[in-house]
């Protein structure tokens, strides 16, 4: 059952709560809690003997509060299925750029009412796994026309859409004279809708000096700019997102020690226990693509190790990674890559936040920082079944997504 709105909501009795607030300490944990929402946004959070008064009460039974999930990578703007190419990939088939075709077809194939159906199915399973903040892609379009309509139908549905018609060179096309188009007929059909830009920088896909172009149009008409890079192979993908200033890039599986030199350098004027300072390119891994291509899981350890901020996103797409589930990311983070508890949850909010510049302050839209859970920020609040995080590893798979709440509103 969810609450009806209220102006003003008190959660009270969280055994912890785990803020992710840089301005809170390493830690920002704080135990037999409370938080009230008012509207939109958090108006005040400390311990529960202290909360104010509010019109609506509900108890945590000491159960865990977490901001809501940050899903900075996703691709779901598509129709059609791939198990069968799943099916060969497990029978040892690798993964190849060019099953995005597949898609692309099915995607045409369908009208406004069954994309935009589809997308927001999509978007309610994942906010009913705890996201209340969500990036997706174009991608599965790849011309004039059919981008823009998914990028129309994005912009409905999603926080932030990114641009990316540099996904595959449809077949048949010629390669320079698409990239081209990307940068030309397409970008500025897309543009009234989408936030930032995006280049599939792979063997199979776009080579350097193409996605050079791409970035450079992009940035030039600006767009922000995000790079999906070093997915099956070491690459030239960190290094052009490092050099374009690129706000994250993604998948990262394959790193070179330069590679991470180089994205531990854009962080040098940053202040990660404070979270302030000058923000460099995030590292965003992809866990649940990683197991389903079979591919080593990227070097979170390594990487934060060296000074970088990561994210964690789901990479929900037809392809590589069909699922939007951020606990499952989170989980397999702690358990296979490496990382605390903290890290993981850190990485799949905050760290996701940063990959999309929404961490702090407001927006030109006046929207609220997200990822973190502070007086004045969004109010995207993740109640567990469990009475701390660490049960999102300790039982793997458990249905722990209690209730959710997107700017203020319950939503699970
Ligand atoms: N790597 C490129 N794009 C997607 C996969 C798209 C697909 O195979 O449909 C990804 O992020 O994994
Ligand atoms: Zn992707």
């Amino acid at each position: 059952m969810t609450d009806s709105p209220a102006s003003s909501l008190l959660i009270t009795n969280i055994g912890e709560l785990m803020t992710q607030d840089p301005a809170r300490g390493a830690d920002g944990v704080l135990r037999d809690a409370a938080v009230v929402l008012e509207g939109e946004r958090i108006a005040w959070l400390g311990t529960a003997a202290e909360a104010p008064a509010a019109d609506a009460v509900h108890d945590a039974g000491g159960r865990a509060v977490l901001p809501g999930w940050v899903d900075s990578h996703t691709h779901l703007v598509f129709a059609g299925d791939r198990t069968a190419e799943f099916e060969a990939r497990m029978a040892g088939q690798s993964y190849q750029a060019g099953g995005i075709a597949v898609t692309v077809k099915a995607t045409r194939a369908a009208d406004d009412y069954e994309l935009t159906r589809l997308l927001l199915a999509r978007a309610a399973e994942a906010a009913a796994g705890g996201t209340t903040y969500l990036e997706t892609k174009t991608g599965y379009g790849l011309d004039v026309e059919q981008e823009a309509r998914s990028a129309r139908i994005a912009s409905t549905v999603a926080d932030q859409v990114t641009f990316l018609g540099a996904h595959l060179v449809p077949a048949g096309v010629d390669a320079d004279a698409y990239t081209d188009l990307v940068c030309g007929d397409m970008l500025s059909a897309v543009r009234a809708y989408v936030q930032w830009a995006d280049v599939f920088c792979e063997r199979g896909a776009f080579t350097e000096e193409q996605s050079r172009r791409v970035l450079t149009a992009c940035r030039d008409a600006g767009l922000g700019l995000r790079v999906h890079g070093n997915q099956l192979g070491e690459g030239p993908g960190v290094a052009l997102a490092v050099e374009f200033g690129a706000a994250s890039v993604d998948h990262v599986n394959y790193l070179s020690d330069t590679d991470v030199e180089l994205l531990a350098g854009t962080w040098a004027g940053w202040d990660a226990g404070a979270g302030t300072g000058r923000r460099g390119t995030v590292a965003t891994c992809l866990p649940a693509c990683d197991l389903s291509t079979r591919q080593p899981l990227a070097p979170g350890r390594r990487l934060l190790d060296a000074g970088v901020e990561i994210a964690l996103a789901s990479n929900c797409n037809p392809g590589t990674s069909y699922t939007s589930s951020m606990n499952y990311c989170v989980t397999t983070a702690v358990l296979q890559m490496g990382l605390s508890v903290h890290e993981a949850v850190r990485a799949a909010t905050y760290g996701g936040a940063l990959a999309l510049g929404v961490h702090t302050g407001t927006d030109a839209d006046g929207e609220r920082a997200v990822g973190s859970i502070a007086v004045g920020h969004r109010a995207d609040l993740h109640l567990l079944n469990a009475p701390s995080a660490t049960h999102l590893a300790y039982r793997p798979g458990m249905p722990l997504t209690a209730a959710v709440w997107r700017a203020g509103k319950q939503v699970a």
